[in-house]
């Protein structure tokens, strides 16, 4: 076998899995499994399939998901770089899937980084609604951030924050909630030897409590008639059916959906928190997992989760719960309790300045912010330069950055936000400049200047390693009476890559520097 496994993990599994256990651990004999998910806000997945530069082979669970020979080594090619589809573990695909996501709704993904399922997410919300993607490690929320620009995604909120803090800010306000929580990780020591080599470190018991607390403080989050899916990539039941069988047991409002047939989801399994049961002490007391709640009514319905199984699926394991809200949905107030007219206004108002988070002064504590309207005046000028329209939403100054925000920005008073909306750029000396993200979420339809290279002369990759490049005036796509000079939409085949600044034949380039291809 090719990856040591923990010899406790091995003798629990064979435990619970009884005659199963043989295939199971066949199964770690086996290559893991790569995939890619199209990025649907950028590319169709027919047409991604007609340009692909990838065999793909569907993955049963998730619709715009391939199988990928790794070996092709996907994070290097310029579609990559145009954010075109993501790389993602096919398991890891499915709870996004089952949290059936509409566009306009209000999605809070609690512990998301490094992003795979946000940008998952923000590709159903297709620009409409509102996403909150959180995590509560700092450094993990830079690759949460990053990941949320290179797919183009303009209608999130990133945020590093306890789920408490966030339930402060945001009680009962989102109608999807998804919780991929942190977890002891047994589904991944395939994929991942350092996860086996941790697993104790990550010991079922401590994880047990930080579940019960973020799945607790997601319910008070939860608009009435709402959604949440909890997820691991863990088999222990103590960590995914104990969790949501104690949910039940404390929040009768909510009831298990079954997950959809034919797509490779097994049952959960009511039978192994009997098996805990009938163990003394197989839950630590801080979890509150009460006795009652192993065997009762709540117990039986945990086969309404899912599991994938690395025996029985090609990907890793996985566990998936569907905890519906029995209430009726209503509309929620889009306003933060106790705000006036005047406090809604971004920029300068005296009530923003008092009600101004933690967060903003102290990232750039010696920057003027230019007022409102220089603001305003200054992102309108840039746009009606450059773009064929104005983008949607109200611009606000954050941080000496401009962002266009799907909250009104008092919402986000006192919370660590990373990223309040879309980055567009920031006033240097009254001058608009424009930020990659701005680039990156731009069709090429939307962008008066455009430059399009082609994969074939190896020109999008030196535009990605930073070049200048040397482009006749007569490359540059504009509408009549508009001149070159200025903003180019850099695209591979038509797909943003970011921003060069045309001028007398050359193309600066810039692409940023940390994004660049090596
Ligand atoms: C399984 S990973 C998330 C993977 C991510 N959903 C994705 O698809 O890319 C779990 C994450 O939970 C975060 N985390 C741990 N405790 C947390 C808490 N109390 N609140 C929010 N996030 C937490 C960890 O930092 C980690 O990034």
């Amino acid at each position: 076998m090719a990856v040591q496994l923990p010899v406790a993990f091995l003798q629990r599994m064979e435990a619970f899995l009884g005659d199963q256990y043989d295939d199971f651990l066949v199964s770690y004999d086996n290559p893991r499994y790569a995939g890619i998910r199209v990025n649907t806000l950028k590319i169709g997945v027919r047409e991604f399939r007609e340009i692909s530069p990838f065999e793909l082979r569907p993955i049963p669970w998730c619709d715009s998901g391939f199988y990928v020979d790794e070996s092709l080594r996907p994070g290097k090619h310029p579609y990559y770089h145009a954010g075109l589809y993501y790389i993602q573990e096919p398991s890891a695909m499915a709870p996004a899937e089952v949290l059936d996501i509409r566009p306009g709704d209000r999605v809070l993904d609690l512990c998301a980084a490094p992003g795979g399922k946000s940008t998952q997410i923000a590709a159903k919300l297709n620009g409409q609604g509102i996403l909150v993607t959180n995590d509560i490690s700092a450094e993990r929320t830079k690759a949460l951030a990053k990941n949320m620009e290179l797919y183009g995604v303009r209608n999130a909120i990133v945020l590093n924050e306890t789920p408490e803090r966030i339930a402060r800010a945001f009680p009962g306000y989102f109608n999807k909630i998804l919780i991929d929580a942190p977890c002891s990780g047994e589904g991944m020591f395939r994929k991942d030897e350092d996860m086996a080599r941790q697993w104790e470190r990550h010991s079922i018991a401590k994880c047990t409590v930080m579940q019960r607390d973020i799945l607790r403080t997601a319910a008070s989050l939860l608009a009435p008639g709402g959604r949440i899916v909890y997820s691991t990539c863990t088999f222990a039941p103590e960590e995914n059916e104990a969790q949501i069988a104690a949910f039940l047991e404390q929040n009768p409002a909510f009831e298990l959906i079954s997950l959809p047939e034919g797509r490779g989801f097994s049952p959960g399994r009511p039978d192994w928190l009997a098996m805990l049961a009938e163990k003394a002490q197989a839950l630590p007391e801080e979890a509150s997992v009460s006795p009652s709640a192993l065997e009762g009514p709540e117990a039986d319905a945990t086969s309404r989760c899912g599991r994938l199984w690395p025996h029985l699926i090609e990907g890793e394991g996985h566990f998936l719960a569907v905890l519906q809200h029995k209430g009726e949905t209503r509309p929620v107030s889009e306003e933060p309790a106790g705000l006036s007219a005047e406090g809604r206004s971004l920029g300068n108002s005296p009530v923003s300045r008092q009600r101004r988070g933690r967060n903003e002064p102290v990232r750039h504590p010696g920057k003027k912010a230019p007022n409102e309207r220089e603001l305003a005046d200054s992102w309108r000028a840039f746009a009606s330069e450059h773009l064929a329209a104005i983008p949607d939403g109200e611009a606000l100054w954050f941080g000496g950055h401009v962002y266009i925000s799907p909250v009104a920005k008092e919402r986000l008073d006192g919370l660590k936000t990373v990223r309040p909306g879309w980055y567009v750029g920031t006033v240097k000396n009254g001058r608009f400049q424009p930020g990659h993200p701005l680039a990156a979420a731009l069709k090429a339809d939307e962008a008066l200047r455009v430059l399009d290279l082609s994969l074939a002369d190896g020109e999008a990759i030196r535009y990605l390693k930073g070049e200048t490049l040397e482009i006749a005036e007569s490359r540059i796509r504009r509408p009549a009476k508009i001149g070159a000079k200025g903003f180019v939409l850099v695209t591979v085949d038509g797909f943003s890559l970011g921003f060069g600044k045309w001028l007398d034949g050359l193309l600066k380039n810039e692409y940023p520097a940390g994004w660049r291809w090596t």
